[in-house]
């Protein structure tokens, strides 16, 4: 054996042990006997380009699952490169530089080249330079919490279908949207794989294929109409203190004191209780802000899914993350010792405690899905309230004319939760249906879509999604579409009345709750919640933007973070003689 091919050996044996596959080390087989002995700086120069494009072409066919393998072979190839092929092992630690600085720059090039050239498999979609470039724009974007109004301007440039990443399209054509949301269209993506690359159990947001749809069939349960009989009261009776305690104060942030709401609702209604918001006016136990911490982090490092395992383990980023979880699993402990308080909570159903399903699932999973209620059912139904009354409060006359409807279909004394006055509100139910319009609480229908690589590509609406293509339903852009309804931008009520004269209407584009299989599963749950705390909301309290306090402002703290997180909405309460 020569010393050049010794030395690979010993290279490739020490990868070996620290777990770099044999398929991994042919990136460094280009043989030695190519190179000519005694090389120079000129001709190693041009086989590490060349090593760079072999790099390309090697994770080009095989998307990485984590970012620590590509890290590690970026960091070892170069020195490994000059040592198998006989550079004096007495260079200068500036010349091993020179090697990584040609190395990554030949790498990065091709990389960017090929993406914005007309050979890559998306380059029939229009979109700006450096989204196809990189990801790291979008990320910027997802930063700073408006990626999904970039997104927006972007359709209204380019149009319906939009490349928002190397591998990204967002879409707007809602004949499209159906197509890849129903049941056989497009899985989700790569966004979602924080939990399934951990040890931790996925929720039924994670989930996919059959796991999904035996846990949607027990969200379902937990849901349905007779189990809605024994969460209803607890709605009312959480928004009867949330009004109580309104009235001991004047002017209140109405968006901090509906998170409390929402959050006492949802500790009741799946764990038996346990927060208290309301009755402490704060937040003691910091749910919200860990909730927020978790979604922030989780939703910044899911736009480049790769990055997500190495830079989990940075301490502090991690953190968030694993605080949450433990926090998640106390709470089902609690539960779980604590019994079923005499009523059937969404824990009784989703930890199958009346063991109706073949697998009962373990401590660790029901705790992962029971926390996807406090998380999916708190900030989105508090999100939309809050705008509502901001939009209503913006649009005087709209604030009038529900007003009086509810006066006159909940007389004094009656129950502002009673489902069947509801079922009256039809001016109501214009309000909180264009509210979700402009204000949707997933802005981007929660996280991609894909079409998974190892599968052959889709067509969808007649256009060609290769492999790898993820895709983004920009629910936002959708609903201020004018080609699916007019004055998009402007808070109409009416549009949703049986006799709006207005032109355009799509109802089908009209997509708050998402569609198909893993569409909402909490959807009439929020209705019932959203109806009855405006209704005791507009019976109680004349409501107006507290003084000084700058109404139009409001709409520019809105952020991003997979729901959305907002400022304060400061709001002075005036009590009614309409006592509920
Ligand atoms: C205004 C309030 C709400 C809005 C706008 C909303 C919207 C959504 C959207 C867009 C999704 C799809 C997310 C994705 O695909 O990643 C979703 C999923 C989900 N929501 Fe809601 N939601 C609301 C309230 C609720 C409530 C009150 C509950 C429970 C009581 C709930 C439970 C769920 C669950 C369990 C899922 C996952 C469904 C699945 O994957 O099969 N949501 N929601």
């Amino acid at each position: 054996m020569t010393g050049g091919g010794l030395t690979a050996c010993i290279i490739r044996e020490s990868m070996s042990a620290v777990g770099v596959r044999q398929s991994h080390l042919c990136l460094l087989s280009v043989c030695p006997s190519l190179l000519p002995t005694g090389m120079h700086l000129e001709s190693i120069s041009l086989w590490v380009v060349v090593l760079g494009l072999v790099n390309h072409l090697y994770f080009n066919r095989h998307e990485p699952q984590s970012a620590i393998l590509p890290f590690v072979l970026l960091v070892i190839e170069p020195p490994v490169f000059l040592v198998v092929f006989g550079a004096p092992i007495s260079w200068s630690g500036s010349r091993f530089l020179y090697t990584y600085v040609i190395f990554l720059s030949s790498l990065s090039l091709s990389i960017v080249l090929y993406r914005i050239s007309p050979f890559h498999p998306l380059a029939q979609y229009p979109g700006p330079l450096i989204s196809k470039a990189t990801r790291l724009w979008d990320l910027w974007k997802a930063y700073g919490g408006r990626k999904y109004l970039y997104h927006s301007r972007l359709h209204e440039m380019y149009g319906p279908y939009v490349r928002t990443g190397p591998n990204e399209i967002s879409i707007t054509d809602i004949d499209a949207v159906t197509q890849i949301l129903r049941h056989g269209g497009l899985n989700k993506g790569r966004y979602y794989e924080r939990v399934r690359q951990n040890d931790i159990p996925p929720s039924i947001i994670h989930a996919l294929g059959e796991v999904h749809t035996a846990k949607r069939r027990v969200w379902n349960r937990a849901l349905n109409p007779t189990a809605m009989h024994d969460h209803e009261p607890l709605i009312a009776k959480r928004a009867t203190q949330f009004v109580s305690r309104l009235k001991e104060h004047g002017t209140v942030d109405i968006g901090c004191w509906l998170d409390m709401l929402t959050f006492d609702i949802m500790g009741d209604v799946t764990f038996g209780g346990g927060f208290e918001m309301l009755r402490e006016g704060r937040d003691a136990n910091g749910v919200g802000e860990r909730i927020r911490a978790f979604l922030t982090v989780g939703n910044l490092l899911a736009q480049i899914p790769w990055i997500m395992k190495p830079v989990g383990l940075i301490p502090g980023v991690g953190q968030a993350v694993n605080e949450f979880d433990k926090f998640a699993q106390d709470l089902a402990v609690q539960r779980a010792k604590n019994g079923a308080a005499g009523r059937k909570d969404l824990w009784y159903y989703i930890a199958d405690e009346a063991d109706l399903e073949q697998e009962k699932p373990t401590l660790q999973i029901a705790a992962a899905d029971s926390f996807v209620a406090v998380i999916a059912a708190s900030d989105t139904t508090a999100y939309t309230l809050t705008s509502a009354i901001w939009l209503l409060l913006s649009n005087p006359a709209c604030y009038q004319r529900v007003q009086q409807e509810i006066d006159s279909v909940i007389a004094n004394g009656d129950d502002p939760f009673d489902a069947n006055k509801h079922r009256e509100l039809h001016y109501l139910s214009g309000c909180i249906n264009e509210t979700l319009r402009l204000h949707p609480a997933l802005p981007s229908n929660g996280g991609t879509r894909q079409v998974r690589l190892e599968q052959p590509g889709r067509f969808i609406s007649g256009r060609y999604f290769p492999p790898g293509t993820n895709v983004s339903v920009a629910t936002h852009s959708i609903h201020r579409n004018p080609d699916y309804f007019s004055h998009p931008s402007r808070f109409l009520p009416e549009r949703w009345l049986a006799d709006s004269k207005l032109e355009k209407h799509e109802p089908s584009a009209f997509i708050p709750f998402s569609l198909g299989p893993a569409n909402c599963a909490g959807q009439k749950f929020a209705m019932r919640e959203m109806f009855g705390v405006l209704c005791a909301l507009f019976k109680s309290f004349e409501m107006k933007f507290a003084d000084g306090f700058d109404g139009e402002e409001w709409p520019r703290s809105i952020k991003e973070i997979f729901v959305v997180a907002r400022g304060s909405l400061m709001v002075t309460l005036t009590p009614r003689n309409h006592a509920i």
